[in-house]
Parts: C-alpha cells; structure tokens; sequence
C-alpha cells in the first residue's frame, strides 16, 4: 500500500456486468473517467465513495483502507475522507447555502461556530459568500452546483469525487461553472476523479484521462496523449477521427475486409491508422488522377456539424466526411447517394497498435 491520495483497485461485480478498474492519483491530480453509458464510470465512483461494496480488490485513500473484502476491512461512506459532488446527492432544501455547506463539518463533530466558519470560507472560495443566507430554491443551477462543491471542499477532502457535475447545467452555465471548477480543482491540495460523458470537460478539468469500456480501462493518458493516439472506436468518435485497426505492410494499412489504405508512415505488424473527417474529399464521380485512397461509397445520412455538414458513409471502409454546405449542395448528398470519397495518404496517420 502507498500514500498515495487514493490508491485503489476496483472489482465490482453487478449481474452479469463486471467493473476491474485499477485508479490511483497522486495529491492535486485530477483524474476524468470518461466512457460510453453502462461502461461502469459511476459504479466505480461509487465504489471509491463506499456507496457500493467491492466485490474483490482495495480502496486506500491517503495511505487509509476503506475497503478491501479479502481482510473485512469497510469503512462506512460517511467516514471517509471523501468529499462528493454528485448529481442526486442534492443539497438539503430546507438549509440555507451557508448550512449545507457546515452540514460536514458538523457531523465530522465540529461545533457549530466552527462549523460555520469553515463552511463561510468555502462558499467564499467559490465565489458565493453573498449567497449564504439563501436556500437552495432561491439558486440557479450553476450556483447551486458551487455550493455542492464548497459544501465538498469544507470537509477538506484528501479526495473529490465528482460524478457529472455540470451535465444538468445550460450552456453559458457550464461554461462559467467549468472555469470556476478548473480554477478550484487547482487550489485543492487534495486528488480528484471526474466522471464525465464530455471530452471538453475532461479534457480542461483533468490530468490524466481514464478511458472506460465495458468496465475495463482501454486507455489511458493525457489529453494529448489519447486524442493523438485514440486506440478503440469510442475513443476516435469523441476526438472526431476515423480509426481503422488493421495490419501495416510497408506504406499500406490493410484494413477489415482486405481493403488498403495508404498512409504517411511505414509501420509493419498490427497498426491503427487514423484521419479526421475534413481529410475525406467527395466526388460525384471516380476522380482524375485518382490519389491511391480512392473507392466508391453510400451516404447514410448527414447532419450539421460545426460550420460544415458531417456525412457518414458506408463502402469498403465506412467514415465521417466533413463537406462545405457548398460542396454539399452542389454535390446534391442525400442518404442514399452514391459518391467517390479520396484521402490523401499523408492525411493518414499510421501508429502501433
Ligand atoms: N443496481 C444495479 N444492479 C445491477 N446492475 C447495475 C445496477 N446499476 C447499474 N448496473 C449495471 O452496471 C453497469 C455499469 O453502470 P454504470 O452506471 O456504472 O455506468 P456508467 O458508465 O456510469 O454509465 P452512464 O454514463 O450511463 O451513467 C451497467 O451495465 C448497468 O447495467
């Protein structure tokens, strides 16, 4: 066992679903488990938080075990030092900004002048001291998330967990309360996890990224890391690439089906090979001097996608095109419609599998 902030491997079994996720941060890291629906992001936070008991494995936070069936050790949740932002766990109605942010300290067996004091300074952090004496329904959104997270942060958590913490917020929110979060996630001394559906958000709040399917890890890394080198479908879907795993032989990647497709690079042995949509040029018939990416394809349907039109195709190898209304208009897409779609191998980029 380290000292680590938190220091856990997860094996969480739910019916048929299986979670076996190893989590470890380091003290004023910030860790986002990003994942499809049902991929076991929640279930994990909650196993971390003590909301559901580990099937096998351990949870340590801060050199402490909380849980780890083998050796019967369990630490309830309400006793770990945990601090959690959770969608449902929604502040108490009845109490004031001001109470709800002391309601931790209080039960961690603090005096109510002492209390309060803590949670004055955390709702201060967050930029809500003026916003004390109001109850939740006299809120917005966004400021009620805040005081989520100062009534969090006034437990002085050696770990945060946030699970969604601005999937219910419109859009201008978000924005705001993001900014406010990356700037707290900053100040605290402690580790964090992030369980987000948004790659923006993991992308800004987190120091490294967990990506989560099926209830095991399939990858990992920085930002940068990942959105360079996506390694499964879900991964380039997010990052808005076209990921293809196959087989390098010189230049050429064969794909599923044989298909070749040319890249910049020579890799030999098992390859990913990856573009983005804006490399995928369409034509209404096979084009002169044809560059070596060339095959015929079906639009199956189309919508609007930033300032461009997204396509998706299917032929030998099926991929995202991103076409210029123009283009769009003069070519005629629908679903249904037959065009020639090229990429250009430099536009190819071949890595290891
Ligand atoms: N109470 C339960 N009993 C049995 N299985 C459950 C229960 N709750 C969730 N599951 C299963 O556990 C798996 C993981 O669910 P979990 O909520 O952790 O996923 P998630 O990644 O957080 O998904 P989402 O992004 O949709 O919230 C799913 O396959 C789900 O069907």
């Amino acid at each position: 066992m380290t000292d680590k902030a938190l220091d856990a491997r997860l094996v969480v079994r739910r019916g048929e679903f299986e979670l076996d996720v190893p989590l470890e941060a380091g003290a004023g890291e910030t860790i986002a488990l990003l994942g499809p629906n049902g991929a076991g992001k929640s279930t994990a936070l909650r196993a971390v938080a003590g909301l559901l008991p580990l099937s096998e494995g351990h949870v340590a936070v801060g050199g402490r075990e909380f849980d780890r069936p083998e050796t019967d050790v369990w630490v309830p949740p309400q006793d770990r030092t945990i601090g959690v932002v959770f969608q449902e766990y929604l502040l108490f109605p009845h109490m004031t900004a001001l109470d709800n942010a002391a309601f931790g300290p209080r039960r961690k067996g603090k005096g109510k002048a002492e209390a309060r004091a803590i949670a004055r300074r955390a709702l201060e952090r967050v930029g809500l001291a003026d916003f004390a004496d109001r109850k939740p329904r006299r809120l917005s959104g966004g400021q009620a998330q805040r005081v989520a997270l100062a009534r969090a942060l006034a437990l002085e958590p050696t770990l945060l967990l946030l699970d969604e913490p601005l999937a219910a917020l419109d859009a201008a929110t978000r924005l705001e309360t993001r900014a406010e979060l990356h700037r707290q996630l900053g100040e605290h001394e402690g580790a964090a996890v992030l369980v987000t559906h948004d790659p923006i958000d993991a992308l800004i709040l987190a120091d490294r990224l967990l990506v989560i399917e099926d209830g095991r890890v399939v990858q990992s890394g920085s930002g940068p890391e990942i959105t360079s080198r996506p390694r499964t479908e879900y991964v380039a879907k997010l990052v808005g690439l076209n990921l293809f795993a196959g087989t390098g032989e010189g230049t050429a990647v064969r794909i599923g089906g044989g298909f070749p497709l040319e890249g910049a690079e020579k890799v030999d042995g098992p390859v990913f090979a990856a573009f983005p949509p804006s490399a995928v040029a369409l034509y209404p018939q096979r084009p002169e001097g044809s560059p070596r990416n060339t095959w015929e394809a079906t639009v199956t349907s189309l919508y609007r996608h930033g300032d461009s039109l997204r396509v998706n195709l299917t032929g030998p190898v099926d991929v995202a095109a991103d076409v210029t209304p123009a283009a769009a208009g003069s070519l005629a897409l629908e679903p249904g419609l037959t065009v020639w779609a090229s990429v250009k191998a430099q536009e190819v980029h071949v890595y290891p599998d």
